[in-house]
């Protein structure tokens, strides 16, 4: 970190320390022409779309591909941020499709008897989380998702993505943020994977998907989220991490994914998120940059925001707390839930933490992005020429509830008006920028594994 921070410029510092994503405000103040224009969300047409490509899916998701967790993921993610739910067939339908894909040895696959993977586990956990309720999730064998996520570690820390596949941040993060969820994370599965994530942060700030690569939004994301997860934050360079995604948002008001290529809607939740997220570390921050761990221009102090252990002790590097003596894996029918909870509960407190920095990227000029540019009749896209897509629709609908509770003070209140682009019958619900589950249900989800 001491040479990264060594090559930047006086100004470039300075900049980090005054927080520069304020000077966005000026850069994208509104034009008068503007105030003509119609920011409404189309919120009806969306739930349309996705709700009718749900029934199409049929009553057996009988399509050939493997990515149907995605899909059934992408869709009912979607619907939740819409104030939305399913009806209970449509619900039954889809828990019992995911019962189909998950193995006889822990996990899910892309489809009934496909090979489990870490990206479709990640996807039909969030999922049945976002169903809710006791059916959809007793359906989630965690003993054995506990052994398929000990058979994915790598001897690096890293994890694989399935028995013999890559091993990249990705495979880390649906791995760290499905085992806290349920509350099966534990010593042997954070093992060194601080060690793989850290590897991965580049000389530009930001973290790419293997040691060497580029830095990237969707890996950024992953790698900070997991690292927040575990517990290791503050072993990134948080302000290398900051300078690089304050630079990610473009004049067109979008993010970019990297350096020198085009805006896309998607990176509205991969870059937005990591910067809410980054949002709710500012001890962490000031701590690394040498600063007083006070904020003239927010209403918070020091302590609202202490991410830190029942003994007062910060976030530190790793270490388990006294009662997490999680060295075995899950027994038969019994859950390790209150021996881990050391550890599992950072996500938790994550959300319940003050917020002690304003936004760190123009909210109102990423929502203009969102509702003129990525907005279509019903669905979203990358960019305009491009068409719809589940996948754009969901992670430009998350991106979208990002951007409109970044103002917000603390977990769980509402936000004001002059916060939302558009009227504020455009309001989502919020999610938990670490799993990107409505907060809801997340809620629920936590209540309902920590106490079975
Ligand atoms: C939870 C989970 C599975 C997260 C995945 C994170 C994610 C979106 C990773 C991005 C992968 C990547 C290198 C895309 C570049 O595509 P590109 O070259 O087409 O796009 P670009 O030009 O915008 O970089
Ligand atoms: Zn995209």
């Amino acid at each position: 970190m001491e040479n990264i921070r060594a090559t930047k410029t006086q100004e470039e510092q300075w900049m980090v320390q005054n927080h520069v994503f304020r000077i966005y405000d000026l850069v994208f103040r509104l034009p008068p022409h503007a105030q003509s224009v119609n920011f409404e969300l189309r919120r009806d047409n969306h739930i349309e779309y996705l709700t009718k490509s749900l029934k199409q899916l049929g009553p057996n998701f009988t399509v050939l591909d493997a990515n149907r967790p995605w899909l059934c993921y992408w869709i009912i993610h979607s619907i939740a941020l819409l104030g939305d739910c399913l009806d209970d067939k449509l619900e039954n339908g889809v828990v019992d499709f995911l019962q189909q894909c998950q193995d006889p040895n822990g996990g899910y696959g892309g489809g009934p008897g496909q090979m489990p993977h870490l990206a479709t586990t990640y996807a039909a956990v969030n999922t049945l989380i976002t169903v809710g309720g006791q059916r959809s999730l007793s359906s989630i064998d965690r003993k054995k998702l506990y052994a398929f996520l000990l058979r994915m570690k790598d001897a690096s820390g890293g994890f694989r993505m399935h028995d013999g596949g890559e091993v990249d941040v990705r495979a880390c993060y649906t791995a760290i943020s499905v085992a806290s969820v349920l509350n099966i994370l534990d010593d042997r599965l954070i093992q060194s994977v601080g060690d793989y994530i850290l590897s991965c942060q580049t000389h530009e700030g930001g973290i790419a998907g293997e040691p060497g690569s580029e830095a990237h939004g969707g890996y950024t994301f992953c790698g900070l989220a997991a690292m927040v997860l575990i517990n290791e934050v503050n072993r990134l360079d948080l302000p290398g991490l900051i300078d690089w995604v304050v630079f990610r948002q473009g004049v067109e008001c979008g993010f970019q994914g990297r350096t020198n290529k085009l805006v896309d809607g998607c990176y509205s939740f991969w870059q937005g998120g990591v910067a809410a997220i980054i949002q709710r570390l500012y001890l962490l921050v000031n701590e690394q940059l040498g600063l007083p761990n006070t904020f003239k221009y927010d209403c918070r102090t020091a302590s609202d925001n202490d991410l830190s252990d029942s003994d007062g002790e910060p976030y530190s590097d790793g270490a388990a707390s006294p009662e997490n003596d999680s060295s075995q894996p899950m027994q038969e029918g019994k859950s390790n839930a209150s021996a881990a909870i050391g550890v599992n509960d950072n996500g938790y407190k994550f959300i319940k933490g003050a917020i002690g920095m304003t936004p760190l990227f123009n909210s109102m000029a990423l929502q203009q992005y969102i509702l003129l540019c990525s907005q279509e009749e019903a669905g979203f896209r990358d960019k305009p020429g491009k068409r719809r897509d589940h996948y754009h629709t969901c992670y430009v609908l998350s991106g979208l509830s990002i951007c409109q509770h970044s103002n917000i003070k603390e977990a769980d209140s509402p936000p004001l008006p002059r916060d939302i682009m558009g009227p504020y019958s455009n309001l989502l619900e919020p999610v938990h920028p670490l799993h990107n589950i409505v907060l809801d249900k997340y809620y629920e989800a936590h209540e309902f594994f920590t106490t079975s």
